[in-house]
């Protein structure tokens, strides 16, 4: 649940870290007896399938679970998508198993095919995946060389891994854990290809869990983080399955090898797009735990003294603790305000979808590829931001930051990575100025680059930052535009012209998602705050100013080169952003407390409710194995010897 919503569903904030009747976080054994930073890479992976096990239970139980519900629209799914964070610090094996594999089957199979595999997959009967990067390719899916030969004779697919380049390499739990999955692959009839399909493969027998024959299993080994997660690695020896393994919603493979083909081919990468939009979600709630953590944390710590005649003062007193944090938590409000207006556009292109209208699917792409970078690039660099706000004790696993950055930066990377996702938004954003050049109408979020009106004088307001930044936006588009026909005029292939343009497109897409970000974030409080009493919608809107003033001071540069900004104004902004962190610095500790985030979740020495900092670092350090014992073997074995010379 956004802070917002939160904010308008209770009108005075819930006593945090309050006993739930009934809570799935009220059952210890879910809990690591020690910290798990202290087993071994097996037994972390072994103790999460316990808790694995354990926490789908008491989720059945408590909360009449329903998986693969659409992570967004159900409160509790998010409670429960925050409670996984109390249970598993770091990603449990079956993340992909909700994350994917029952939407890809929602998602691409047909309503017998969703009737008989949801139901087994809801019910954890069986357990899966989504596989389709593989060792050699992941962004460049065209590439990828898993094949799917249709056997008309025996009515079969036969999938074969033809090189090493081509072994699954990634899917989450498909080293030890699950033993289904969605294996995305290239269909070939007789002979023909017919682009990249999704097939509901099974890995392993249902009793034994061994591989079945033709099918190579493995883990690919330690990584940054989610560290159980057990990512892993497939491949296929000539492996047959029947053909209703298809998931023959978009395109079909009738019985005699007739391909029927499907409204678009993309549509077989829709799963994609569903988890890019749930990732700004996810998103929101990891930098509303590491804002938490570090806000807390900061109320808690005195250290120096701001004047020599007073006592050592809270660090959050210092201003650059302000600026280090504040916006943390109005990032935090923004991804979730986003998340949700995004994931109306998504269920509204999906509905279109459905009775066949595929118009507004282009957009979504975009916005689905926009939103997911900048969320996971701003996110990820803010956690690092509260890490480093917490000084030493910020860089202990008990404060679980580090646990938190693992999470956030891998989404860089995963679900498409960043660099490539900016560039297909801005594949978008080119053709919209192309298509507005000739006068056609563009999609409301492009719509704006078609403002040719004068630039107007520069106003230091969220109505003027907003319209600054698409400015900005436009600008880069034309700018980006002109230096790829220039480069053609002159004889370079578009391609290569994209490619030689390809910085500036990147920048031009990051521009176009902080505008739509700032214009949605604002409205979005508007709307909200109306329903809030007057303390509560100034401290919001207060955010929300303050979100639009750090930005435009972050990304100056553009400002001063499109639009009509001065020295005075920036001046002005300066002090603008100064006043706002001392307005928000009295509701800092109140505003992460709305956040609601319990103890359990936060799973954190440094952000615990009662502040107790000290006292819980102390408890931590006590669980190292090493302190069992006040002199280690390693003294007799080694040390001593070495230090008398015989060694
Ligand atoms: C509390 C929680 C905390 C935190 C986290 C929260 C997480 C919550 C959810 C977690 C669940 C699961 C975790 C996920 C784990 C990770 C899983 C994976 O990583 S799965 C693998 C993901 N892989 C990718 O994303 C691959 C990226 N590459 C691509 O998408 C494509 O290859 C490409 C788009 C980059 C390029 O493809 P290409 O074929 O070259 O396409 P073109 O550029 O030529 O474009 C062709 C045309 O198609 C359109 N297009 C492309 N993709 C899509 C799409 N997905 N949907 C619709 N349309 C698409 C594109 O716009 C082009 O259109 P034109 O009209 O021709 O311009
Ligand atoms: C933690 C984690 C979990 C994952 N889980 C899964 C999973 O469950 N299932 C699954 O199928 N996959 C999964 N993946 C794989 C993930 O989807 C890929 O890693 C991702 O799509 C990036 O592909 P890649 O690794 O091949 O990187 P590459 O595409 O090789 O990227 C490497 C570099 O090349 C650049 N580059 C590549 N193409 C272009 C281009 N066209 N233009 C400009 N630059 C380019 C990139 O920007 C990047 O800098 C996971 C990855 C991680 C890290």
């Amino acid at each position: 649940m956004g802070l917002v919503d939160q904010l308008v569903n209770q009108p005075h904030y819930t006593l945090v870290n309050q006993p739930r009747e009934n809570d799935i976080l009220s059952h210890k054994e879910l809990f690591d007896s020690i910290p798990e930073e202290y087993l071994s890479h097996k037994e972390k992976y072994e103790n999460a399938i316990r808790k694995t096990v354990l926490y789908y239970r008491l989720m059945q139980k408590y909360q009449n679970y329903k998986e693969g519900s659409t992570i967004l629209d159900e409160t509790r799914a998010n409670y429960r998508n925050l409670v996984s964070f109390a249970v598993f610090k770091d990603y449990p094996p079956l993340m992909l198993h909700n994350g994917m594999f029952i939407p890809a089957i929602a998602g691409q199979g047909t309503p017998e095919q969703q009737k008989h595999w949801l139901k087994r997959a809801k019910n954890m009967e069986i357990l899966g995946t989504y596989a389709q990067t593989e060792l050699g390719h992941g962004t460049f899916i065209r590439g990828l060389e898993t094949t799917a030969e249709y056997d008309p004779s025996t009515e079969e697919f036969v999938l074969h891994s033809p090189t090493l380049t081509s072994y699954k390499w990634w899917p989450g739990g498909l080293g030890h854990t699950v033993n289904y999955c969605v294996v995305m692959a290239q269909l070939y009839i007789r002979g023909r290809h017919h682009g990249m399909q999704p097939f509901l493969v099974q890995l392993r027998d249902e009793a034994t869990h061994m591989p079945l024959p033709g099918v190579k299993l493995g883990e690919i080994g330690a990584k940054l983080g989610l560290s159980t997660v057990n990512n892993g690695f497939l491949a296929f020896e000539h492996h047959r399955i029947p053909r209703d393994r298809m998931l023959m919603k978009n395109a079909q493979v009738l019985k005699d090898g007739t391909f029927v083909a499907g409204p678009s081919s993309k549509l077989a990468y829709g799963t994609m797009i569903y988890v890019r939009v749930i990732i700004v979600n996810g998103m929101a709630n990891l930098m509303a735990k590491a804002a938490t953590i570090a806000v807390r944390y900061s109320a808690v710590r005195r250290q120096s003294q701001i004047k020599p005649s007073e006592p050592e003062c809270q660090i959050l007193d210092y201003v650059t603790q302000q600026h280090k944090l504040l916006i943390c938590i109005a990032t935090s409000l923004a991804f979730s305000t986003c998340a949700r207006w995004l994931w109306d556009v998504y269920t509204g292109v999906m509905g279109q979808m459905e009775s066949g209208n595929m118009d507004h699917l282009p957009e979504l792409h975009a916005l689905a590829c926009s939103l997911k970078v900048v969320s996971t690039m701003d996110v990820s660099g803010l956690v690092e931001r509260c890490r480093l706000a917490c000084g030493g004790h910020g860089f202990m696993h008990s404060s679980n930051l580090p646990y938190t950055y693992g999470l956030a930066t891998a989404a860089c990377t995963y679900e498409g990575e960043n660099t490539v996702l900016l560039l297909q938004t801005a594949r978008s954003l080119v053709k919209a100025w192309q298509k507005g050049s000739k006068g056609k109408p563009l999609s409301p979020t492009e719509a704006y680059l078609m403002d040719k009106s004068p630039v107007p004088k520069w106003e230091n307001t969220l109505d003027g930052i907003i319209a600054g930044f698409r400015r900005v936006s436009a600008g880069k588009v034309q700018d980006c535009v002109s230096k790829i026909d220039k480069l053609v005029k002159m004889g370079t292939s578009y391609e290569d012209a994209w490619n030689q343009t390809s910085v500036r497109l990147v920048a031009a897409s990051e521009a176009h998602s902080r505008a739509v970000i700032l214009a949605t974030f604002r409205s979005e409080v508007s709307r909200a705050a109306a329903a809030l009493s007057p303390p509560l919608s100034r401290v919001l809107h207060q955010l929300v100013h303050l979100y639009c003033v750090y930005w435009a001071l972050e990304r100056l540069g553009d400002l001063l080169l499109y639009t009509s900004i001065a020295e005075r104004d920036v001046q002005e902004l300066q002090q603008q952003y100064e006043d706002l962190l001392q307005k928000i610095r009295p509701n800092a500790v109140g505003l992460v407390d709305a956040f609601d985030l319990r103890d359990e979740i936060l799973n954190s020495t440094l952000g615990a409710y009662d502040g107790r900092v000290y006292e819980r670092l102390m408890e931590e350090a006590l669980k190292s194995p090493l302190n069992a014992e006040p002199v280690n073997q390693s003294f007799h074995q080694y040390l001593k010897p070495f230090m008398h010379g015989k060694l």
